[in-house]
């Protein structure tokens, strides 16, 4: 018996009921499909309408896979799946000869190029991925007149080079004045360095007695727990390491994702936090959804998010990048991760994809639920999405709901996809109704929303490591998040041979449906300020507010009055 009844239903039907949600798309037409879901056994689809993108196929390449975006509970044991016949269409559509003229890559997800000379967010740190202040809802908070981020930083003078920072990570703060137009910034955006978030040793205590010759701390989301107070608690990625002196793994690196709680501070001078001193391990892969390091020593497990969904009132849920369970390499790749329609001339076969190497790249978005309110205590649930023969990492996942449709963003490499997949580093999204859903990948069933400038089509890019003369900018930007607005923040890795550590320009992607197009019209030719990363929302803490003052010798209205700060929100 079928687990759900499709039925067809023209265009008009489907307007009434739903309205005209794909106006904008010109290229291709769109098919419409009413899922009247009947559950009977296994996993539970919740009844759902809506349009799906039809995509024509590109001559030479395979139809992407048919998503249906329908809804199932969090707690489903359904996984939705980025398969090869929708990651081929990222190539398919970078053809110059079939679908964007000479440009390598079209115009509508490129990030366009970052000059050579950006300037260095701050010459002291290297900086990396940056994440904002956020309430349960993605908002982004300033606190008493004051923006605030966090990134991951390393010490440009301490004698390891840009590609070595990761082992030598740690949690920073920078903060500026809200409220101030971009263009009345410095050009570097104007951040002032805070240091290190959390006090020195604190984040090893998470490893209690495990012997690491070093730790790390990785990403990363910091919420702030009441919108009119100062308590916040940062989700982190505690990375434990045992390494020879020739920086060598001896033993798989330990990855726990970790909580700690901590105060926010703001005077009329600067920003300061206390705290976080207590640093819990909230969880480690299990080995049945998620990968473990003794099932592959290159597992990922790391970058917490969390959030509450409107859907499911009273829970917190946690995304976060993980690997598929199981033996490294195992070839246990499926038809359906290959995804292709039926008689598809295009289409690859199965034992020839797992005997190409592709069975080393399964990555997948996982998702927890706290099961206490202090959100100390999480139960895995499986997958929201796997990538299995796909793709190795899918980075930094996050959350975003716009116009009641749930984005589901993540980065990736270019040289973490599977042998006989190509794509640019850059960020990827996926499209559906509610938090468990039959994920469509963004743009041409592709699921690239955001990537380098890159050219995927000639001999300069046909390798992962692209002739920096040819692809000066392949690599020009990583880590992207997405946030309010549809403005997006990263930071520069190589611009022309140069290596950044620096906030990357801000871009903005307008989202509709199952499209991103970036916004050229946005600053200049579509690059925004560098680090332009403003609050949506602001946290004005009087009480605090003028505790702290106090607290610092100042009296409240010897600067500022309360007209002028509330203006600079
Ligand atoms: O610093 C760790 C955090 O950074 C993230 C996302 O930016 O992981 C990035 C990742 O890639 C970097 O290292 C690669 C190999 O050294 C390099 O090829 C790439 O260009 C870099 O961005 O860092 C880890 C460790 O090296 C690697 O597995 C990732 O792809 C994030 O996921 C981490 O929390």
């Amino acid at each position: 018996m079928p687990e759900y009844v499709e039925m067809e239903i023209s265009n008009q039907d489907v307007s009434r009921i739903i309205g005209n949600g794909h106006s904008g798309r010109k290229v291709y037409g769109t098919a419409i499909r009413l899922v009247l879901a009947c559950a009977i056994t296994g996993s539970v689809p919740l009844v759902t309408a809506h349009a799906q993108t039809a995509v024509t196929p590109v001559p030479g390449f395979p139809a992407p896979t048919t998503h249906t975006q329908q809804v199932y509970s969090p707690f489903d044991t359904f996984t939705s799946r980025w398969t090869r016949a929708d990651a081929r269409q990222i190539k398919a559509r970078s053809d110059p000869n079939v679908a964007v003229g000479a440009n390598s890559m079209p115009t509508s997800v490129t990030m366009p190029d970052i000059p050579a000379d950006f300037p260095q967010t701050n010459p002291d740190v290297w900086l990396w991925d940056t994440w904002t202040l956020i309430d349960a809802h993605a908002n982004q908070f300033s606190y008493n007149g004051w923006e605030v981020i966090f990134a991951l930083t390393a010490d440009p003078n301490a004698g390891y080079t840009f590609d070595d920072r990761h082992v030598h990570a740690r949690i920073s703060y920078f903060y500026r004045r809200a409220g101030i137009p971009a263009s009345a910034r410095p050009r570097n955006g104007g951040w002032i360095y805070g240091g290190h978030l959390f006090p020195d040793g604190a984040s090893v205590k998470v490893f209690g007695s495990t012997p690491l010759t070093n730790n790390a701390e990785w990403s990363g989301s910091t919420r702030l727990l009441k919108t009119d107070g100062n308590e916040v608690a940062v989700f982190y990625t505690a990375l434990g390491f045992n390494r020879t002196a020739e920086g060598a793994n001896i033993a798989p690196p330990v990855a726990i994702i970790s909580k700690t709680n901590g105060r926010i501070h703001a005077d009329l001078n600067h920003v300061w936090f206390t705290g976080f001193n207590n640093h819990t391990g909230l969880l480690q892969p299990d080995g049945t959804y998620y990968q473990t390091g003794q099932q592959n020593e290159f597992y990922s497990f790391r970058d917490p998010f969390t959030f509450e969904d409107p859907q499911n009132p009273g829970q917190t849920f946690m995304v976060f990048e993980g690997n598929t369970a199981g033996e490294r390499g195992a070839k246990d790749c499926t038809a359906a991760d290959l995804g292709y329609q039926a008689g598809d001339p295009n289409a690859e076969d199965l034992d020839t994809v797992q005997n190409s190497g592709a069975t080393y790249q399964k990555a997948n978005i996982g998702l927890a639920v706290s099961t206490d309110s202090s959100l100390t205590q999480w139960r895995f649930l499986p997958p929201l999405i796997s990538a299995n023969c796909v793709n190795d990492q899918t980075e930094r996942p996050q959350v975003y709901i716009k116009d009641g449709k749930y984005y589901l963003f993540t980065i990736s490499h270019r040289s973490t996809f599977a042998a006989g997949i190509d794509g640019p580093d850059g960020v990827y999204g996926f499209v559906g109704n509610g938090l468990r859903s039959d994920f469509e990948p963004l743009n041409w069933g592709s699921g690239l929303a955001l990537g380098n400038p890159t050219d995927l089509n000639t001999a300069a890019g046909s390798d992962f490591d692209p002739d920096p003369q040819q692809n000066p900018r392949a690599f020009q930007a990583y880590s992207h998040y997405v946030m309010p607005n549809g403005l997006v923040e990263s930071f520069i890795d190589t611009v022309e041979g140069r290596r950044g550590g620096a906030l990357a320009p801000t871009v903005k992607i307008q989202i509709s449906d199952a499209t991103t197009q970036i916004d050229l019209s946005y600053g200049q030719n579509g690059l925004g300020g560098y680090g332009n990363i403003p609050a949506n929302r602001y946290d004005l803490d009087w009480q605090g507010f003028v505790r702290d003052l106090l607290q610092s010798g100042r009296s409240p209205n010897a600067s500022i009055s309360l007209a002028s700060f509330v203006q600079q929100q």
